[in-house]
């Protein structure tokens, strides 16, 4: 049912802030710049060309690519007045687009697509809750160094797209491909608040599960729990099984991976990454946030439970992971206040802890507007999916419940008009000598039959299937949760952190970043003479070019001590 992504307990060391470093040539990206208008945008068979940025097969009649809109070569030619060493749309004239900016035609010879503003308030949003955030510092394990690798800096593949045929074809991509928008979940939250209940208990209210599923899960749990002394409560584990599938997993009663499944609501298809709350797996519940669009903070209302996990001593998780989800650049989070059974659904114990998660939450960044709070009970089911039933709950609290709650979140923006990046979140074996990386698409596109780069290690691949939500399909796009199986790249070779790239528009490798960041509350201080590189080369993108792949955080000793952001790439 969910899919796994494990990135081991932390073994951070430490790495700190930034030294001197080069200068950026400025010359030399110019001259790469003019290099990068040089499209290769062949025609292939007579009615077709083929788009240079994702190698779909446009027909004639089109003037941009239907994937991924970049406009074709030979209108690029007449556009540039026969500069070819200049960038695609020089601004200085107006593309065939800017018409359409200006609320004149489409230069989309028989474009399917409708106008933008049409379609907007049709649309469904597909949301993915991941209980874990977007990858955020992209530190992956040391490799090889990557030789005779250009980096995305040094070729603008915005220059070559124009952006309000991308706007219009966005829209009617997602039109057919799905009446619902997208939306990925993090559930995060301190150890034992019910992150993994929670999820396997939305799954069964929405279907997802089969009772008889959800009878085997019971069944096991009991078992598990009479033969395994240390566990209380009998099936209670059940719903947390769902998500929790390995055997160490069940054994201990703790999630160490971060598990992926899907649910629709009314409006959105959301995908959940249920993250692990313990303090060992901080790494992988990072790895589930960054891939998030949104966060659940699901906190234990009970007394002492809710205080543990507000500690600010290193072991606070609902702190840590507060903090962590902000700096992934989540900014709306739904608190789920749950075991509010525990607390006979107690209206001042909810306010209190309002009051002082809601300030922390302030302290973090988080706006009181993209804020909200429920009051939950995964066991007793509560508030989850409908209004609750129980006159306790129901006699003082007359909000959402938690399913309206996740469908009042405002849409996720995509981004296809840049260059493919996908952060590998897992790897695995597949048929015939193909590998299946698991990840989201933070920008672009990738479809069947495409080549990618793998960065750092630049090798090449050749996508042979890709499945979103668990469905084959032909194309994933920017917001997908993907994954993509490849040819002609050995296994051992992959590893998470690393990432799927256009072939021709590779991300930046470094050891050296130059960073801004804002140290979290730590007991030990950040000495001058700290380690100032990293261990080995991580794949990175200036926060001002791509925000999920521009993002940082500092862990040593295994607490978080600093996030941030990626000011500039000290290029290897
Ligand atoms: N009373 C009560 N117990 C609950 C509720 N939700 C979860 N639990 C119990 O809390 C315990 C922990 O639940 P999990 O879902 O494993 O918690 P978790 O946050 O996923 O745990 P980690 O991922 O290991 O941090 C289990 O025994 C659950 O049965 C609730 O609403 N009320």
């Amino acid at each position: 049912m969910s899919r796994k992504a494990n990135h081991g307990i932390d073994y951070d060391e430490d790495y700190y802030d930034y030294d001197v470093y080069d200068d950026y040539d400025a010359e030399e990206e110019q001259e790469e710049y003019g290099k990068s208008t040089v499209v290769n945008q062949s025609r292939t068979k007579p009615g077709i060309w083929r788009c240079s940025i994702c190698t779909l097969d446009n027909d004639d009649s089109f003037t941009s690519c239907e994937i991924c809109g970049t406009v074709r070569a030979s209108l690029i030619d007449s556009h540039s007045n026969g500069q070819g060493g200049k960038a695609p749309f020089e601004f200085n004239s107006p593309s065939p687009d800017d018409l359409v900016s200006a609320g004149k035609t489409s230069s989309k010879i028989n474009s399917k697509a409708p106008t933008r503003t049409s379609n907007v308030c049709e649309k469904k949003e597909t949301v993915e809750f991941h209980e874990k955030t977007e990858r955020m510092g992209n530190i992956c394990p040391p490799v090889s160094k990557p030789s005779q690798i250009k980096t995305s800096k040094t070729r603008n593949f915005a220059d070559y797209v124009d952006q309000q045929v991308l706007c219009k074809d966005m829209h009617s991509i997602d039109l057919k491909k799905s009446s619902s928008h997208r939306k990925s979940n993090s559930n995060v939250g301190h150890v034992d608040s019910g992150k993994s209940t929670l999820s396997g208990r939305l799954l069964q209210l929405l279907g997802r599960i089969s009772s008889k599923e959800m009878h085997k899960y019971e069944r096991d749990a009991k078992e598990k729990c009479i033969t395994n002394g240390r566990m209380q409560g009998k099936g209670s584990f059940a719903y947390a099984w769902v998500m929790d599938e390995s055997s160490e997993e069940r054994e201990r009663g703790i999630t160490m991976t971060v598990a992926v499944a899907h649910f629709n609501s009314k409006r959105y298809r959301v995908v959940v990454l249920d993250s692990p709350g313990h303090k060992d797996f901080v790494p992988n519940m990072i790895s589930g946030t960054t891939q998030a669009d949104a966060a659940i903070l699901v906190v234990d209302a009970s007394v002492g439970a809710f205080e543990a996990g507000m500690d600010g001593n290193g072991v606070g998780q609902t702190r840590e992971h507060a903090q962590l989800i902000r700096s992934f650049g989540v900014d709306q989070i739904i608190i789920a206040v749950n075991k509010m059974d525990v607390l006979d659904y107690s209206r001042d114990r909810f306010d209190l802890i309002k009051v002082q998660l809601g300030s922390f939450l302030h302290s973090c960044g988080f706006k009181e507007s993209l804020v909200s709070w429920v009051p939950i009970s995964c066991m007793k089911n509560q508030n989850l999916v409908t209004a609750a039933s129980d006159v306790l709950l129901s006699s003082w609290y007359h909000g959402p419940s938690l399913l309206e709650a996740i469908d009042s979140l405002q849409p996720p923006v995509r981004d296809i008009t840049k260059p493919l990046r996908m952060p590998i979140c897992d790897v695995q074996s597949g048929a015939s000598g193909q590998v299946t990386c698991n990840g989201k698409l933070v920008t672009g596109a990738v479809r069947n039959g495409s080549k990618v780069l793998v960065m750092p290690i630049g090798e090449l691949a050749t996508v042979r299937s890709i499945e979103c939500d668990s469905r084959k399909c032909s194309i994933a796009r920017a917001g997908d949760n993907a994954s993509v199986s490849l040819q002609g790249i050995d296994l051992g070779h992959l590893m998470s952190g690393m990432v799927l790239c256009h072939q021709d528009f590779p991300v930046a490798v470094a050891t050296h970043l130059e960073l801004k960041v804002l140290i979290l509350d730590i007991t030990m201080p950040i000495l001058i003479g700290t380690q100032v590189v990293l261990d080995g080369t991580v794949c990175v993108e200036e926060f001002s070019e791509c925000r999920p792949l521009g993002r940082v955080f500092l862990r040593a000793l295994g607490n978080t001590v600093a996030v941030g952001i990626v000011n500039r790439v000290i290029e290897n």
